[in-house]
Protein backbone atom coordinates (compact mmCIF):
# COMPACT_ATOMS: atom_id res chain seq x y z
CA UNK A 1 0.00 0.00 0.00
CA UNK A 2 1.23 3.20 -0.92
CA UNK A 3 2.44 5.87 2.12
CA UNK A 4 1.27 9.79 1.67
CA UNK A 5 3.39 12.19 3.55
CA UNK A 6 0.77 14.64 5.35
CA UNK A 7 1.43 17.33 2.24
CA UNK A 8 1.20 14.43 -0.13
CA UNK A 9 -2.74 14.18 1.62
CA UNK A 10 -3.32 17.06 1.69
CA UNK A 11 -3.04 16.88 -2.23
CA UNK A 12 -4.66 13.79 -2.31
CA UNK A 13 -8.07 15.91 -0.94
CA UNK A 14 -7.86 18.09 -3.08
CA UNK A 15 -7.96 16.05 -5.64
CA UNK A 16 -10.77 14.00 -4.15
CA UNK A 17 -12.50 17.17 -3.69
CA UNK A 18 -12.01 18.19 -7.83
CA UNK A 19 -13.50 14.39 -8.24
CA UNK A 20 -16.75 15.85 -6.69
CA UNK A 21 -15.81 14.19 -3.05
CA UNK A 22 -16.24 17.27 -0.85
CA UNK A 23 -13.98 17.62 1.87
CA UNK A 24 -17.19 18.15 4.05
CA UNK A 25 -18.04 14.86 2.66
CA UNK A 26 -14.75 13.18 3.87
CA UNK A 27 -14.96 14.99 7.61
CA UNK A 28 -18.54 13.30 7.62
CA UNK A 29 -17.04 10.34 6.76
CA UNK A 30 -14.18 10.30 9.29
CA UNK A 31 -16.21 11.12 12.19
CA UNK A 32 -18.47 7.94 11.20
CA UNK A 33 -15.46 5.92 11.00
CA UNK A 34 -14.06 7.49 13.84
CA UNK A 35 -17.47 6.42 15.91
CA UNK A 36 -17.58 3.05 14.71
CA UNK A 37 -13.77 2.22 15.72
CA UNK A 38 -14.57 3.32 19.34
CA UNK A 39 -17.84 1.37 19.90
CA UNK A 40 -16.07 -2.04 18.39
CA UNK A 41 -12.62 -1.24 20.18
CA UNK A 42 -13.47 0.21 23.93
CA UNK A 43 -16.89 -1.12 24.81
CA UNK A 44 -16.32 -1.04 28.33
CA UNK A 45 -15.55 3.00 28.22
CA UNK A 46 -18.28 4.70 30.61
CA UNK A 47 -18.06 7.93 29.20
CA UNK A 48 -16.34 9.60 26.33
CA UNK A 49 -14.76 13.39 25.91
CA UNK A 50 -13.50 14.55 22.63
CA UNK A 51 -10.80 16.77 22.75
CA UNK A 52 -10.94 18.91 19.57
CA UNK A 53 -8.34 21.43 18.30
CA UNK A 54 -8.93 24.37 15.70
CA UNK A 55 -8.44 22.50 12.71
CA UNK A 56 -9.76 20.23 10.44
CA UNK A 57 -8.69 17.01 12.74
CA UNK A 58 -10.95 19.27 15.63
CA UNK A 59 -13.76 18.88 12.99
CA UNK A 60 -13.64 15.40 12.85
CA UNK A 61 -13.52 14.91 16.63
CA UNK A 62 -17.09 16.99 16.81
CA UNK A 63 -18.58 15.04 14.11
CA UNK A 64 -17.66 11.85 15.74
CA UNK A 65 -18.99 13.46 19.06
CA UNK A 66 -22.37 13.94 17.57
CA UNK A 67 -22.71 10.32 15.97
CA UNK A 68 -20.96 8.85 19.32
CA UNK A 69 -24.19 10.85 21.35
CA UNK A 70 -25.97 9.79 19.03
CA UNK A 71 -25.98 5.81 19.07
CA UNK A 72 -23.23 4.87 22.12
CA UNK A 73 -26.01 5.85 24.83
CA UNK A 74 -22.83 7.13 26.65
CA UNK A 75 -22.11 10.62 28.30
CA UNK A 76 -19.87 12.35 25.73
CA UNK A 77 -18.45 15.32 26.46
CA UNK A 78 -16.73 17.90 24.06
CA UNK A 79 -13.30 19.89 25.32
CA UNK A 80 -11.70 22.48 22.55
CA UNK A 81 -8.74 24.06 22.03
CA UNK A 82 -9.06 27.09 20.24
CA UNK A 83 -11.59 28.38 17.60
CA UNK A 84 -12.18 26.57 14.29
CA UNK A 85 -11.87 29.50 11.65
CA UNK A 86 -15.22 30.63 10.49
CA UNK A 87 -16.82 29.27 7.53
CA UNK A 88 -14.67 26.29 7.62
CA UNK A 89 -15.51 22.84 7.33
CA UNK A 90 -14.51 22.52 11.15
CA UNK A 91 -16.62 25.49 12.13
CA UNK A 92 -19.85 23.45 10.57
CA UNK A 93 -18.74 20.50 12.10
CA UNK A 94 -18.56 22.38 15.35
CA UNK A 95 -21.74 24.03 15.09
CA UNK A 96 -23.88 20.56 14.25
CA UNK A 97 -22.51 19.33 18.08
CA UNK A 98 -25.37 20.45 20.31
CA UNK A 99 -24.05 19.59 23.61
CA UNK A 100 -22.05 21.83 26.03
CA UNK A 101 -18.22 22.67 24.87
CA UNK A 102 -16.07 23.25 27.87
CA UNK A 103 -12.89 24.85 27.83
CA UNK A 104 -9.54 22.14 26.85
CA UNK A 105 -7.73 23.91 30.78
CA UNK A 106 -11.04 22.86 32.34
CA UNK A 107 -10.56 19.23 31.17
CA UNK A 108 -10.73 16.59 34.04
CA UNK A 109 -9.74 13.00 32.69
CA UNK A 110 -11.24 9.50 34.62
CA UNK A 111 -10.15 6.27 34.15
CA UNK A 112 -13.26 4.88 33.03
CA UNK A 113 -13.28 7.36 30.21
CA UNK A 114 -12.17 7.08 26.61
CA UNK A 115 -10.51 10.10 25.50
CA UNK A 116 -10.60 10.95 21.42
CA UNK A 117 -7.46 12.81 20.90
CA UNK A 118 -8.42 14.72 17.71
CA UNK A 119 -6.38 18.33 18.99
CA UNK A 120 -4.21 18.34 16.36
CA UNK A 121 -3.31 15.84 12.95
CA UNK A 122 -1.60 16.54 9.62
CA UNK A 123 -1.35 20.09 10.46
CA UNK A 124 0.66 20.28 13.46
CA UNK A 125 2.70 22.90 12.81
CA UNK A 126 4.62 23.80 15.84
CA UNK A 127 5.45 21.49 19.29
CA UNK A 128 2.89 20.83 21.29
CA UNK A 129 2.70 22.84 24.46
CA UNK A 130 0.73 25.35 27.08
CA UNK A 131 -2.52 23.79 27.84
CA UNK A 132 -2.58 21.29 24.82
CA UNK A 133 0.18 19.54 26.35
CA UNK A 134 -1.04 20.00 29.91
CA UNK A 135 -4.75 18.65 29.36
CA UNK A 136 -2.75 15.53 27.47
CA UNK A 137 -0.45 14.82 30.18
CA UNK A 138 -3.87 14.84 32.40
CA UNK A 139 -4.93 12.55 30.20
CA UNK A 140 -1.65 10.17 30.55
CA UNK A 141 -1.51 10.55 34.77
CA UNK A 142 -5.75 9.49 34.75
CA UNK A 143 -5.02 6.09 32.77
CA UNK A 144 -7.74 6.84 30.48
CA UNK A 145 -8.06 4.79 26.98
CA UNK A 146 -7.29 6.97 24.08
CA UNK A 147 -7.93 6.70 20.49
CA UNK A 148 -6.57 9.05 18.15
CA UNK A 149 -7.89 10.48 15.33
CA UNK A 150 -5.60 11.02 12.60
CA UNK A 151 -2.53 10.63 14.50
CA UNK A 152 -1.88 10.93 18.52
CA UNK A 153 -1.76 14.99 18.73
CA UNK A 154 2.11 15.98 18.92
CA UNK A 155 3.27 13.41 16.47
CA UNK A 156 4.58 14.26 13.09
CA UNK A 157 3.12 12.28 10.20
CA UNK A 158 6.19 13.15 8.29
CA UNK A 159 8.80 11.55 10.38
CA UNK A 160 7.26 9.71 13.44
CA UNK A 161 8.82 12.20 15.85
CA UNK A 162 7.08 13.38 19.12
CA UNK A 163 6.99 17.56 18.39
CA UNK A 164 6.66 17.92 22.62
CA UNK A 165 4.54 16.01 24.03
CA UNK A 166 2.40 13.54 22.31
CA UNK A 167 0.07 10.19 24.06
CA UNK A 168 0.44 6.59 23.87
CA UNK A 169 -3.00 5.67 22.17
CA UNK A 170 -4.30 2.54 22.31
CA UNK A 171 -6.02 2.85 18.62
CA UNK A 172 -5.36 5.48 15.74
CA UNK A 173 -7.65 5.82 13.00
CA UNK A 174 -6.09 7.09 9.73
CA UNK A 175 -7.73 7.93 6.70
CA UNK A 176 -7.48 6.73 2.87
CA UNK A 177 -3.43 5.81 3.30
CA UNK A 178 -0.97 5.72 6.49
CA UNK A 179 1.59 8.27 6.42
CA UNK A 180 5.47 7.81 7.10
CA UNK A 181 4.55 8.88 10.99
CA UNK A 182 2.22 5.76 11.52
CA UNK A 183 5.28 3.13 10.60
CA UNK A 184 8.54 5.28 11.95
CA UNK A 185 9.26 4.81 15.31
CA UNK A 186 8.23 6.11 18.12
CA UNK A 187 5.47 7.10 16.29
CA UNK A 188 4.55 3.31 15.31
CA UNK A 189 4.59 2.79 18.96
CA UNK A 190 2.44 5.67 20.01
CA UNK A 191 -0.36 4.92 17.48
CA UNK A 192 -1.35 1.64 19.44
CA UNK A 193 -3.18 -0.10 16.74
CA UNK A 194 -3.61 1.59 13.44
CA UNK A 195 -6.64 1.27 11.74
CA UNK A 196 -6.50 2.84 7.84
CA UNK A 197 -10.46 4.15 7.24
CA UNK A 198 -11.75 4.12 3.52
CA UNK A 199 -13.52 7.74 3.61
CA UNK A 200 -14.42 7.61 -0.02
CA UNK A 201 -11.56 9.19 -1.63
CA UNK A 202 -10.93 7.37 -4.73
CA UNK A 203 -8.01 5.50 -5.39
CA UNK A 204 -7.33 7.58 -8.93
CA UNK A 205 -6.36 10.62 -6.89
CA UNK A 206 -2.93 9.39 -6.35
CA UNK A 207 -2.62 8.71 -10.59
CA UNK A 208 -0.16 12.45 -10.53
CA UNK A 209 0.67 12.83 -6.75
CA UNK A 210 3.32 9.64 -7.40
CA UNK A 211 3.71 8.56 -4.23
CA UNK A 212 7.03 6.85 -4.03
CA UNK A 213 6.92 5.25 -0.63
CA UNK A 214 5.16 1.97 0.85
CA UNK A 215 4.53 -0.59 3.17
CA UNK A 216 6.52 -3.62 2.75
CA UNK A 217 4.41 -6.60 1.52
CA UNK A 218 4.51 -9.10 -1.07
CA UNK A 219 2.59 -7.57 -3.59
CA UNK A 220 5.38 -5.23 -4.45
CA UNK A 221 7.60 -7.80 -5.21
CA UNK A 222 6.39 -11.51 -5.46
CA UNK A 223 5.69 -11.24 -9.37
CA UNK A 224 10.18 -10.53 -9.34
CA UNK A 225 11.12 -13.63 -6.99
CA UNK A 226 13.42 -16.05 -8.70
CA UNK A 227 11.64 -18.82 -10.48
CA UNK A 228 14.53 -21.23 -12.19
CA UNK A 229 13.59 -23.14 -15.31
CA UNK A 230 12.90 -26.67 -15.43
CA UNK A 231 15.81 -27.20 -17.23
CA UNK A 232 18.51 -25.12 -15.04
CA UNK A 233 21.57 -26.28 -13.18
CA UNK A 234 23.28 -25.29 -10.61
CA UNK A 235 25.33 -22.44 -11.50
CA UNK A 236 22.10 -20.94 -13.65
CA UNK A 237 20.50 -20.55 -10.13
CA UNK A 238 22.87 -17.79 -9.49
CA UNK A 239 26.31 -18.52 -7.69
CA UNK A 240 27.05 -16.32 -4.90
CA UNK A 241 30.41 -15.80 -3.29
CA UNK A 242 30.99 -14.53 0.26
CA UNK A 243 34.29 -13.14 1.65
CA UNK A 244 35.17 -14.66 4.97
CA UNK A 245 37.27 -13.05 7.61
CA UNK A 246 40.00 -14.42 10.16
CA UNK A 247 40.23 -17.55 11.61
CA UNK A 248 38.45 -16.08 14.82
CA UNK A 249 35.56 -14.41 12.82
CA UNK A 250 34.46 -17.25 10.23
CA UNK A 251 30.71 -17.44 11.74
CA UNK A 252 29.96 -14.33 10.02
CA UNK A 253 30.31 -15.51 6.46
CA UNK A 254 28.76 -18.88 7.23
CA UNK A 255 25.45 -17.10 8.50
CA UNK A 256 25.61 -15.51 5.05
CA UNK A 257 26.35 -18.54 3.35
CA UNK A 258 23.96 -20.57 4.64
CA UNK A 259 21.12 -18.12 3.95
CA UNK A 260 22.00 -17.60 0.71
CA UNK A 261 21.77 -21.18 -0.28
CA UNK A 262 18.38 -21.56 1.64
CA UNK A 263 16.87 -18.65 0.07
CA UNK A 264 17.46 -20.40 -3.49
CA UNK A 265 21.39 -19.58 -4.87
CA UNK A 266 22.38 -23.11 -6.50
CA UNK A 267 25.83 -22.56 -5.44
CA UNK A 268 27.80 -20.95 -2.48
CA UNK A 269 31.52 -20.01 -1.94
CA UNK A 270 32.88 -18.77 0.78
CA UNK A 271 36.43 -17.24 0.11
CA UNK A 272 38.28 -17.53 2.61
CA UNK A 273 42.35 -15.87 4.07
CA UNK A 274 44.37 -18.72 4.22
CA UNK A 275 44.34 -18.38 8.07
CA UNK A 276 40.69 -19.52 8.25
CA UNK A 277 40.75 -22.20 5.63
CA UNK A 278 41.12 -24.94 8.37
CA UNK A 279 38.21 -23.65 10.51
CA UNK A 280 36.01 -23.20 7.25
CA UNK A 281 36.75 -26.29 6.30
CA UNK A 282 35.72 -27.94 9.44
CA UNK A 283 31.95 -26.27 9.13
CA UNK A 284 31.35 -26.63 5.58
CA UNK A 285 29.72 -29.24 3.58
CA UNK A 286 27.47 -27.65 0.73
CA UNK A 287 29.26 -24.81 0.70
CA UNK A 288 32.03 -24.71 -1.15
CA UNK A 289 35.65 -23.20 0.15
CA UNK A 290 38.17 -21.23 -2.13
CA UNK A 291 41.51 -19.45 -0.50
CA UNK A 292 41.89 -16.20 -1.28
CA UNK A 293 45.39 -14.03 -0.22
CA UNK A 294 45.39 -10.85 -2.57
CA UNK A 295 42.34 -8.93 -4.18
CA UNK A 296 43.46 -10.19 -7.38
CA UNK A 297 42.74 -13.87 -6.40
CA UNK A 298 39.09 -12.89 -5.46
CA UNK A 299 38.71 -11.16 -8.86
CA UNK A 300 40.28 -14.19 -11.56
CA UNK A 301 37.99 -16.45 -8.80
CA UNK A 302 34.09 -14.26 -9.05
CA UNK A 303 35.42 -14.04 -13.51
CA UNK A 304 36.27 -17.63 -13.80
CA UNK A 305 33.48 -19.21 -11.82
CA UNK A 306 30.85 -17.03 -13.06
CA UNK A 307 29.82 -15.52 -9.58
CA UNK A 308 26.45 -13.70 -10.11
CA UNK A 309 26.58 -12.05 -6.29
CA UNK A 310 28.84 -11.19 -3.58
CA UNK A 311 28.25 -10.42 -0.09
CA UNK A 312 31.50 -8.60 1.90
CA UNK A 313 31.48 -7.43 5.39
CA UNK A 314 30.33 -9.69 7.86
CA UNK A 315 33.32 -10.63 9.82
CA UNK A 316 35.73 -9.52 7.53
CA UNK A 317 37.85 -7.09 9.17
CA UNK A 318 38.46 -3.21 9.11
CA UNK A 319 42.68 -3.72 8.02
CA UNK A 320 44.16 -2.30 5.29
CA UNK A 321 44.27 -5.17 3.35
CA UNK A 322 40.53 -5.59 3.52
CA UNK A 323 40.37 -2.32 2.35
CA UNK A 324 41.93 -3.25 -0.78
CA UNK A 325 39.95 -6.56 -1.36
CA UNK A 326 36.50 -3.45 -1.28
CA UNK A 327 38.15 -0.91 -3.42
CA UNK A 328 39.38 -3.48 -6.36
CA UNK A 329 35.40 -4.69 -5.84
CA UNK A 330 34.40 -1.91 -6.25
CA UNK A 331 36.49 -0.50 -9.19
CA UNK A 332 36.87 -4.15 -11.44
CA UNK A 333 33.63 -6.19 -10.42
CA UNK A 334 30.54 -5.25 -12.13
CA UNK A 335 28.80 -8.11 -10.27
CA UNK A 336 26.09 -6.92 -7.73
CA UNK A 337 27.87 -6.53 -4.44
CA UNK A 338 26.23 -6.77 -0.90
CA UNK A 339 28.51 -4.23 1.48
CA UNK A 340 27.42 -5.00 5.16
CA UNK A 341 29.17 -4.85 8.32
CA UNK A 342 32.83 -4.16 8.25
CA UNK A 343 32.86 -3.15 4.85
CA UNK A 344 30.55 -0.20 5.44
CA UNK A 345 32.87 0.87 8.42
CA UNK A 346 35.73 0.60 5.89
CA UNK A 347 33.79 2.63 2.97
CA UNK A 348 33.28 4.82 6.27
CA UNK A 349 36.99 5.24 6.38
CA UNK A 350 37.21 6.70 2.68
CA UNK A 351 33.65 8.37 2.35
CA UNK A 352 34.70 10.92 -0.04
CA UNK A 353 36.37 9.04 -2.00
CA UNK A 354 33.88 6.00 -2.26
CA UNK A 355 30.74 8.58 -2.36
CA UNK A 356 32.58 10.76 -5.67
CA UNK A 357 33.05 7.48 -7.58
CA UNK A 358 29.63 6.17 -6.88
CA UNK A 359 28.02 8.84 -10.12
CA UNK A 360 25.87 7.70 -13.20
CA UNK A 361 25.46 4.04 -14.08
CA UNK A 362 27.49 2.05 -11.80
CA UNK A 363 26.83 -1.71 -10.83
CA UNK A 364 24.81 -3.21 -8.21
CA UNK A 365 25.64 -1.85 -5.09
CA UNK A 366 23.24 -2.86 -1.94
CA UNK A 367 24.46 -1.29 1.45
CA UNK A 368 23.08 -2.67 4.36
CA UNK A 369 23.88 -0.60 7.72
CA UNK A 370 21.97 -0.84 10.77
CA UNK A 371 22.11 2.95 12.66
CA UNK A 372 25.68 2.75 14.08
CA UNK A 373 27.01 2.18 10.72
CA UNK A 374 25.13 4.77 9.05
CA UNK A 375 25.86 6.91 11.29
CA UNK A 376 30.03 6.64 10.03
CA UNK A 377 29.11 6.36 6.49
CA UNK A 378 26.33 9.72 6.66
CA UNK A 379 27.54 11.60 9.40
CA UNK A 380 25.55 14.78 8.36
CA UNK A 381 22.62 12.89 7.52
CA UNK A 382 22.50 11.09 10.80
CA UNK A 383 22.78 13.86 12.96
CA UNK A 384 19.66 15.91 10.78
CA UNK A 385 16.89 15.91 13.78
CA UNK A 386 14.37 17.39 10.75
CA UNK A 387 14.98 14.30 8.40
CA UNK A 388 12.85 11.19 8.99
CA UNK A 389 14.63 8.07 8.41
CA UNK A 390 12.95 7.41 4.99
CA UNK A 391 14.82 11.08 3.97
CA UNK A 392 17.79 9.89 5.26
CA UNK A 393 17.70 6.44 3.66
CA UNK A 394 16.52 8.30 0.26
CA UNK A 395 19.54 10.66 0.35
CA UNK A 396 21.87 8.18 1.35
CA UNK A 397 20.69 5.81 -1.66
CA UNK A 398 20.87 8.61 -4.02
CA UNK A 399 24.54 9.43 -3.04
CA UNK A 400 25.84 6.04 -2.81
CA UNK A 401 24.16 5.09 -6.22
CA UNK A 402 23.21 2.01 -3.99
CA UNK A 403 20.07 0.23 -2.91
CA UNK A 404 20.20 0.85 0.87
CA UNK A 405 18.82 -0.99 3.71
CA UNK A 406 19.15 1.11 6.27
CA UNK A 407 18.04 -1.19 9.27
CA UNK A 408 16.38 -1.75 12.59
CA UNK A 409 13.18 -1.91 14.01
CA UNK A 410 11.66 0.26 11.33
CA UNK A 411 14.02 -0.64 8.30
CA UNK A 412 13.63 1.68 5.79
CA UNK A 413 15.08 0.59 2.07
CA UNK A 414 15.62 3.19 -0.62
CA UNK A 415 16.83 2.98 -3.83
CA UNK A 416 18.62 5.64 -5.81
CA UNK A 417 15.91 6.40 -7.94
CA UNK A 418 13.75 7.93 -5.19
CA UNK A 419 11.78 4.71 -4.63
CA UNK A 420 11.36 3.84 -0.87
CA UNK A 421 9.29 1.46 1.61
CA UNK A 422 9.40 0.62 5.13
CA UNK A 423 9.16 -2.39 6.63
CA UNK A 424 7.18 -3.47 9.19
CA UNK A 425 6.23 -7.22 9.95
CA UNK A 426 10.21 -7.02 11.81
CA UNK A 427 10.50 -8.29 15.85
CA UNK A 428 12.31 -7.64 18.38
CA UNK A 429 13.35 -11.47 17.78
CA UNK A 430 15.84 -10.11 15.03
CA UNK A 431 17.51 -8.73 17.22
CA UNK A 432 20.49 -11.41 17.78
CA UNK A 433 23.99 -11.53 17.17
CA UNK A 434 24.40 -12.41 13.52
CA UNK A 435 20.80 -11.84 12.04
CA UNK A 436 22.40 -9.22 9.66
CA UNK A 437 24.93 -11.29 8.48
CA UNK A 438 21.48 -13.61 7.51
CA UNK A 439 20.05 -11.09 5.63
CA UNK A 440 23.11 -9.93 3.70
CA UNK A 441 23.22 -13.53 2.70
CA UNK A 442 19.52 -13.48 1.68
CA UNK A 443 20.00 -10.24 -0.37
CA UNK A 444 22.74 -11.79 -2.29
CA UNK A 445 20.71 -15.26 -2.97
CA UNK A 446 17.81 -12.72 -4.78
CA UNK A 447 20.64 -10.97 -6.61
CA UNK A 448 22.24 -13.46 -7.67
CA UNK A 449 19.00 -15.54 -9.46
CA UNK A 450 18.60 -12.42 -11.05
CA UNK A 451 16.59 -10.28 -9.25
CA UNK A 452 16.23 -6.50 -9.67
CA UNK A 453 17.96 -4.86 -6.73
CA UNK A 454 15.23 -2.83 -4.98
CA UNK A 455 12.77 -5.82 -5.07
CA UNK A 456 15.53 -8.09 -3.67
CA UNK A 457 16.17 -6.01 -1.13
CA UNK A 458 12.38 -5.53 0.22
CA UNK A 459 11.89 -9.58 -0.38
CA UNK A 460 15.16 -9.95 1.49
CA UNK A 461 13.83 -7.60 4.47
CA UNK A 462 10.09 -8.93 4.13
CA UNK A 463 11.46 -12.64 4.54
CA UNK A 464 13.85 -12.19 7.03
CA UNK A 465 11.40 -10.73 9.25
CA UNK A 466 8.76 -13.10 8.51
CA UNK A 467 11.22 -15.97 9.56
CA UNK A 468 12.05 -13.81 12.61
CA UNK A 469 8.15 -14.11 13.35
CA UNK A 470 8.41 -17.78 13.13
CA UNK A 471 11.06 -18.68 15.28
CA UNK A 472 10.00 -16.31 17.75
CA UNK A 473 11.72 -16.12 21.20
CA UNK A 474 14.88 -17.78 22.13
CA UNK A 475 16.02 -17.86 18.24
CA UNK A 476 19.47 -17.12 17.46
CA UNK A 477 20.49 -16.42 13.89
CA UNK A 478 21.32 -19.89 13.05
CA UNK A 479 17.45 -20.82 13.14
CA UNK A 480 16.99 -17.66 10.40
CA UNK A 481 18.11 -19.35 6.85
CA UNK A 482 15.87 -22.68 7.53
CA UNK A 483 12.82 -20.18 8.54
CA UNK A 484 13.57 -17.91 5.77
CA UNK A 485 13.70 -21.54 3.26
CA UNK A 486 10.45 -21.57 4.28
CA UNK A 487 9.06 -18.37 4.00
CA UNK A 488 10.21 -18.20 0.49
CA UNK A 489 9.02 -21.75 -0.08
CA UNK A 490 5.37 -20.27 0.55
CA UNK A 491 6.03 -17.23 -1.73
CA UNK A 492 6.71 -19.24 -4.44
CA UNK A 493 3.96 -21.61 -4.36
CA UNK A 494 1.03 -18.63 -3.87
N1 LIG B 1 -8.14 13.70 3.23
C1 LIG B 1 -7.79 14.29 4.33
O1 LIG B 1 -6.65 14.70 4.48
C2 LIG B 1 -8.76 14.47 5.40
C3 LIG B 1 -8.35 15.02 6.61
N2 LIG B 1 -9.14 15.12 7.65
C4 LIG B 1 -8.65 15.66 8.89
O2 LIG B 1 -8.01 16.90 8.71
C5 LIG B 1 -6.85 16.94 9.49
C6 LIG B 1 -5.90 17.99 9.02
O3 LIG B 1 -6.54 19.19 9.19
P1 LIG B 1 -5.81 20.62 9.24
O4 LIG B 1 -4.96 20.74 8.04
O5 LIG B 1 -6.84 21.62 9.45
O6 LIG B 1 -4.85 20.47 10.46
P2 LIG B 1 -5.06 20.23 12.03
O7 LIG B 1 -4.12 19.13 12.39
O8 LIG B 1 -6.44 20.06 12.41
O9 LIG B 1 -4.46 21.56 12.71
C7 LIG B 1 -4.47 22.82 12.08
C8 LIG B 1 -4.79 23.90 13.06
O10 LIG B 1 -4.08 23.73 14.25
C9 LIG B 1 -3.22 24.85 14.50
N3 LIG B 1 -1.99 24.31 15.06
C10 LIG B 1 -1.14 23.48 14.46
N4 LIG B 1 -0.17 23.08 15.31
C11 LIG B 1 -0.45 23.69 16.49
C12 LIG B 1 0.17 23.65 17.76
N5 LIG B 1 1.23 22.91 18.00
N6 LIG B 1 -0.40 24.37 18.75
C13 LIG B 1 -1.48 25.11 18.52
N7 LIG B 1 -2.11 25.16 17.32
C14 LIG B 1 -1.60 24.46 16.33
C15 LIG B 1 -3.10 25.55 13.20
O11 LIG B 1 -2.84 26.86 13.44
P3 LIG B 1 -1.89 27.75 12.48
O12 LIG B 1 -0.61 26.98 12.31
O13 LIG B 1 -2.65 27.89 11.22
O14 LIG B 1 -1.71 28.97 13.24
C16 LIG B 1 -4.43 25.23 12.57
O15 LIG B 1 -5.40 26.14 13.06
C17 LIG B 1 -6.34 15.52 9.42
O16 LIG B 1 -5.41 15.23 10.42
C18 LIG B 1 -7.63 14.75 9.54
O17 LIG B 1 -7.97 14.55 10.90
C19 LIG B 1 -10.53 14.69 7.60
O18 LIG B 1 -11.34 15.79 7.82
C20 LIG B 1 -10.93 13.88 6.42
C21 LIG B 1 -10.17 14.11 5.16
N1 LIG C 1 14.02 -4.31 17.68
C1 LIG C 1 14.05 -4.81 16.45
N2 LIG C 1 12.91 -5.08 15.79
C2 LIG C 1 12.94 -5.58 14.55
N3 LIG C 1 14.08 -5.88 13.87
C3 LIG C 1 15.24 -5.63 14.47
C4 LIG C 1 15.30 -5.09 15.78
N4 LIG C 1 16.61 -4.94 16.10
C5 LIG C 1 17.33 -5.39 15.06
N5 LIG C 1 16.51 -5.82 14.07
C6 LIG C 1 16.91 -6.40 12.78
O1 LIG C 1 17.89 -7.41 13.03
C7 LIG C 1 18.97 -7.33 12.11
C8 LIG C 1 20.24 -7.01 12.89
O2 LIG C 1 21.29 -6.76 12.02
P1 LIG C 1 22.70 -6.22 12.54
O3 LIG C 1 22.50 -5.05 13.43
O4 LIG C 1 23.57 -6.08 11.37
O5 LIG C 1 23.16 -7.42 13.48
P2 LIG C 1 24.42 -8.40 13.39
O6 LIG C 1 25.60 -7.52 13.04
O7 LIG C 1 24.52 -9.00 14.73
O8 LIG C 1 24.14 -9.39 12.34
C9 LIG C 1 18.56 -6.27 11.10
O9 LIG C 1 17.89 -6.88 10.03
C10 LIG C 1 17.61 -5.38 11.89
O10 LIG C 1 16.69 -4.70 11.07
K1 LIG D 1 -5.09 13.82 16.70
Amino acid sequence: MEILTPAEMAQADRNADRAGVATWQLMQAAGEAVTSEALKRFPGAARIAVLCGPGNNGGDGYVAAACLLAVSGLPVEVWRSGEPRADSDAAKAAGQWVGAVGELEEFSPQPDMLVIDALYGAGLARELEGNDRRALERVRAAGSQVLAVDLPSGLSGLSGAVLGYALQADCTVTFFRPKPGHLLYPGRSLCGELVVADIGIPAGVLSDIGSRLWGNAPELWLHALPRPSALAHKYQRGHVAVLSGKMSATGAARLSAEAAARAGAGAVTVLSPPDALAALATHLTATMLHRFDTPDDVLTFVEQRKVQSLVCGPGFGTGEKQMAVISALLQQVETPLVLDADAITLLAKERETFLKARTGEKPTLVLTPHEGEFARLFPDLAEGETLSKVERARTAAKRAMAVVIYKGADTVIAAPDGRAVINTNGTVWLATAGSGDVLAGLVAALLAQGMPPFEAACAAVWVHAEAGRREGFGMTAEDLPQAARKVLAKLINR
